[in-house]
């Protein structure tokens, strides 16, 4: 697994090991030794798969209590994909970071606890999965709206047009309303 750094240093591209042959190819999504080895001790505890249609944007979403750290990863498609550093305590503290996931590139973004994330849909359509460290608590979930120009997301916006985003997302906190961790 080759692991890329982003400007914020605990936010990783992953690309593994991809082994083509004449039926396809096979790789290693997670492996916790490999990880593991990395640096990246992790416990997942739940799964999610979401299918989004061009131009929708799902973010940026954090919990305030029980943080997931979030493996993710496209499997049909091509999205970009965001993560903003919302710890007070950490030099990267109102940064972001992005990268395209693809089907082709087969890259998947690390974002750690403390991060909200976030993409949009590029391709026709995405399927978009990932594993989280900690359980889903609707209770802790918090949006922050995904184009507060304090944060400047540089999103690559298809025509421009304004992406589809749920009513949960058209009321995300901005910047300085959003909840934060220490
Ligand atoms: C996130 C989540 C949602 N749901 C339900 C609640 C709701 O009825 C329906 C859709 O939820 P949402 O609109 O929040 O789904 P979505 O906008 O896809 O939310 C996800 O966005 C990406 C960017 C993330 O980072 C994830 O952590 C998660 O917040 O699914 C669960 O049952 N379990 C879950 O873990």
């Amino acid at each position: 697994m080759k692991i890329i750094p982003t400007h914020i240093p605990d936010v990783l591209i992953l690309e593994p090991q991809v082994f083509g042959d004449a039926r396809g190819f096979f790789m290693e999504t997670w492996n916790a030794k490999t990880f593991a080895d990395a640096g990246l001790n992790l416990n997942f505890v739940q799964d999610n798969h979401s299918r989004s249609r061009q131009g929708t944007l799902r973010g940026m979403h954090y919990q305030i209590k029980h943080p997931q750290g979030k493996l993710v990863r496209v499997t049909s498609g091509k999205v970009f994909d965001v993560a903003v550093d919302l710890r007070q305590s950490s030099p990267t503290f109102g940064q972001w970071a992005g990268a395209e996931l693809s089907d082709e590139d087969h890259r998947m973004l690390w974002v750690p606890p403390g991060f909200a994330h976030g993409f949009y849909v590029m391709s026709e359509s995405a399927d978009f999965l990932y594993k989280c460290t900690d359980l889903y608590a609707p209770e802790y979930d918090r949006s922050l709206h995904w184009n507060d120009p304090s944060i400047g997301i540089e999103w690559p916006l298809v025509n421009g047009a304004a992406p589809t985003i749920s009513a949960k997302d058209e009321a995300g906190k901005n910047w300085q309303e959003a909840d934060k961790f220490a």
